[in-house]
């Protein structure tokens, strides 16, 4: 039976991402992005990375970065996975051995199958709630918009958190959960027991699941 993996994004003090590490998260997301409260440099982010333990993935969340901007992340974090969350087109994601998340902006009307033919090259298709400002916006969007045959790892997104990330993998069955405003006493200061909660739940969540299959 397959874990669902967990993803704490935003992160941007070292006791936050201890605690990440502590309640068991697969991923550690970085943003990138100046506009969001919840930015950090490409060596603020190298400096947190450095507590990650092996097998916890740093990851790089971009929009519509520049090259430049890019290569200063890239040279900062080599090892991190790379998330694009703007209005970047296949080829603006695409690098030889650099495997990526594309963030899909769910509302009515999306055709995400069509999405994920056009980026069939991602490592996995994260599904955010289309807000203002591209993402972290704390909403969650309609998961009945998700079709079933989705021809790719999917990792749900969008005003996750606690209370409601069971229902969405009971429901989805996504490869993994990711979680920003959830988890957050503040935007960019994540609460330790708020992530404790969340992949508690998560791992509930797959218990259940694995007790539907026995
Ligand atoms: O986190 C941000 O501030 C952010 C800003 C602009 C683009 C993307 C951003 N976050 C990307 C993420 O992967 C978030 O975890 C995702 O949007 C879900 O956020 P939330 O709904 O707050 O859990």
């Amino acid at each position: 039976m397959s874990r669902t993996r967990i993803k704490i994004c935003g992160l941007t003090r070292e006791a936050d991402v201890d605690a990440a590490v502590a309640a068991g998260a697969d991923a550690i997301g970085f943003v990138f992005y100046a506009k969001s409260p919840r930015h950090v440099t490409p060596q603020r982010a190298a400096e947190l990375a450095r507590r990650l333990p092996p097998f916890v993935t740093p990851v790089g969340l971009f929009v519509n970065a520049s090259e430049a901007q890019l290569a200063e992340g890239l040279a900062a974090l080599p090892n991190m996975l790379v998330q694009f969350h703007g209005d970047e087109s296949p080829a603006d994601c695409e690098r030889p051995g650099r495997p990526f998340l594309r963030a899909a902006r769910m509302e009515p009307g999306f055709d995400l199958l069509d999405f994920v033919q056009q980026y069939s090259n991602a490592q996995a298709i994260l599904l955010d709630a289309h807000v203002d400002g591209y993402g972290g916006g704390g909403k969650v969007f309609d998961w009945s918009l998700i079709p079933r045959n989705v021809h790719s790892p999917v990792v749900l997104s969008g005003g996750l958190h606690a209370g409601n990330v069971a229902e969405g993998i009971l429901r989805v069955r996504p490869w993994a959960v990711d979680v920003s405003s959830g988890v957050e006493e503040a935007k960019g200061l994540k609460d330790a027991a708020l992530i404790r909660q969340f992949c508690d739940a998560v791992r509930e969540a797959d218990a259940r699941i694995a007790d539907l299959q026995t």
